[in-house]
């Protein structure tokens, strides 16, 4: 087992949000948002971490525990190090916050083994670490992507998202467990709806790309997980109907939820679906988080000195 380097002074990694599934693209379709978390590892004597929840400073930290899993894989010894996290990504669920602490793990890891940060790798990594794809892999490739796995693992492909979607993302101040949000799907579902997630999916992937709201709006009505999960969500028909009216072309449930995404044909309709779901009077939703972001292009960058 060789050791990781010590030469290296200083890591950087950046990782911005993701919003999974896109309504009619269930555990396939994800994409990334311009809220990056920032990670920053330095060696140190001992573990130290900061900068995020008390809960989170501990051995367990999922920023380490990859760290440590990857320089396991690459047979490397792994030095202790200081993580400072700088995250402004709602624990409440559904922006792949775990994602970005996977990722910037498994990165810190194959620079300080030497190997240089390998997106490739660090996405096969980083799948096995989280379990799924639609999170890691557009924190990692930028845009949006759609992926699928065989026999010889997990294939993704990235397209580029049209400059005048805007994206809304509406978080409300409780949880939705993605376990929970797992054991209402059905089992099965017919051929109707797997015929019509499929012709959707792909309207719902064409219209990123070109920008057509229009399309869009037609394109993400899922017949999959929404209907089953939307429950789960204490305040996602008054949100949805606001979001809506206010012009939103679409309103999904991002990941398993809690969190909520409008998405809007440019800046100034998604400052005003932003605006009408924080100032709602009948159904207001106290402490709801409300931002309005771009598609991110680039995924987790790495800075090393
Ligand atoms: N800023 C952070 N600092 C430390 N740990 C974090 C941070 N953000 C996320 N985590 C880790 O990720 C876990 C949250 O993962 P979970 O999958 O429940 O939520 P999510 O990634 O926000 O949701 P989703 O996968 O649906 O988008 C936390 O319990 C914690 O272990
Ligand atoms: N695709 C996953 C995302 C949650 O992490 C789900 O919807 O359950």
């Amino acid at each position: 087992m060789s050791d990781t380097r010590d030469e290296v002074r200083k890591v950087v990694v950046t990782v911005p949000a993701t919003s999974a599934n896109v309504g009619v693209g269930y555990d396939c379709l994800g994409l990334a948002l311009d809220l990056p978390a920032r990670f920053t590892f330095e060696p140190a004597r001992e573990l130290l971490i900061d900068g995020c929840e008390e809960r989170f400073r501990g051995e367990d930290n999922l920023v380490w525990t990859s760290y440590l899993e990857t320089c396991k894989n690459l047979l490397a010894k792994p030095i202790p190090l200081h993580i400072t996290i700088d995250s402004p990504i709602p624990l409440s669920g559904g922006l792949g916050s775990s994602s970005t602490c996977v990722v910037a793990g498994v990165a810190a890891a194959q620079v300080f083994c030497g190997r240089g940060y390998e997106p490739q790798s660090a996405l096969e990594a980083a799948c096995r670490i989280e379990g799924h794809p639609d999170n890691v892999a557009p924190a990692i490739m930028g845009g949006l992507v759609s992926s699928f796995a065989d026999a010889e693992g997990t294939h993704s492909i990235r397209f580029d998202i049209a400059d005048n979607l805007a994206f809304v993302v509406i978080a409300p101040p409780y949880e939705v467990r993605t376990a929970d949000a797992r054991k209402v799907m059905p089992e099965s579902v017919s051929t109707d709806v797997a015929v019509w997630q499929i012709g959707h999916a792909v309207a719902a992937v064409n219209a990123l790309e070109s920008g057509d709201a229009a399309l869009l709006a037609r394109a993400c009505q899922d017949k999959l997980h929404e209907p089953h999960r939307s429950a789960l969500i204490a305040d996602y028909e008054p949100l949805r109907r606001t979001a809506l009216a206010a012009g939103a072309a679409t309103f999904l449930i991002s990941g398993s939820g809690s969190t909520m995404l409008a998405i809007a044909d440019g800046k100034a309709a998604a400052q005003r679906v932003a605006d009408a779901v924080e100032n709602m009077v009948e159904n207001h939703v106290d402490g709801v988080w409300v931002r309005v972001l771009d598609a991110n292009a680039c995924g987790a960058t790495v800075e090393v000195a």
